[in-house]
């Protein structure tokens, strides 16, 4: 890893539902030893907020409002409430991440986490939909993690029986091409590989070779001593 460079390090992770991307950025980001920010959570606690305070999550103004008034304090008991997991949460996440001014409210967060990584960390792994192409354009390293629909179905249904969740794979399918669909089709900040991404299919890597295959990748770029 380059030691000339003060600037904190940037590893973007993009990619659809249930592709890996979030258990990628955390193995990344403890092999790195860099602070991690899962941006879909931003999103999920907006959502999870505005349903709580009783809001109409087609209300644009009301999403809004609700990002806007997020304290940090806020984002850090809402990133923890097990309620942000909820498949619900999910949609309501990716209905109020359409409107423009709930991505901009939450632009500087982001920017920020990524230029002052918390607990003085060298770098910075964020994952989410736009990180490599719009939240950190300039990344050290930007991964775009895919897998196939029902390969993503399946792992999401694992994922929510495990944890007790009633759920069938059908609906959970249905959901998950409802969302990438309004998450890629959306004027503002569509679901995108940036065009420097490295594109890393993990419809039958497991959760050790995608993390060997993503380090590979990161290690060759110049910022890292590639
Ligand atoms: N490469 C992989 N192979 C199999 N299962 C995986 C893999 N990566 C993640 N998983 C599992 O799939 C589910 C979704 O992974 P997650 O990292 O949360 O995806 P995302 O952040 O893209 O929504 C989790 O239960 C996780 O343990
Ligand atoms: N950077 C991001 C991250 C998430 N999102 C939105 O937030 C929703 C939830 O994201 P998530 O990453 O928590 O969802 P999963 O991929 O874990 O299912 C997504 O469907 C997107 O609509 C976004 O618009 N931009």
């Amino acid at each position: 890893m380059s030691t000339s460079s003060t600037r904190p390090l940037v590893v973007a992770i993009d990619g659809p539902a249930a592709s890996g991307k979030g258990t990628l950025a955390r193995r990344v980001a403890q092999a790195l030893g860099f602070a991690l920010l899962d941006t879909g959570g931003l999103y999920r606690a907006v959502a999870l907020s505005l349903i709580r305070r009783g809001g109409d999550l087609r209300d644009t103004a009301a999403a809004a409002a609700t990002a806007r008034s997020l304290t940090h304090g806020d984002i850090e008991n809402l990133m923890a409430d097990p309620a942000l997991r909820l498949d619900s949460t999910a949609q309501g996440a990716s209905i109020v991440s359409a409107v423009p001014d709930v991505r901009a409210a939450l632009l500087d967060f982001q920017r920020g986490f990524a230029a002052h990584p918390p607990g003085g960390a060298k770098g910075a792994v964020l994952d989410g939909r736009d990180i490599g192409t719009v939240i950190c354009p300039a990344a050290d390293a930007k991964l775009f993690v895919t897998a196939s629909p029902e390969v993503r179905a399946q792992r999401r249904l694992n994922e929510l029986l495990g944890r007790g969740d009633a759920a069938i794979y059908a609906d959970v399918l249905k959901d998950m091409k409802d969302r990438d669909a309004r998450d890629s089709q959306r004027a503002v900040s569509p679901l995108v590989p940036a065009a420097d991404a490295y594109l890393l299919d993990t419809s039958s890597l497991d959760a050790a070779q995608a993390f060997d295959a993503a380090m590979t990748f990161i290690r060759s770029r110049p910022a890292f001593g590639g």
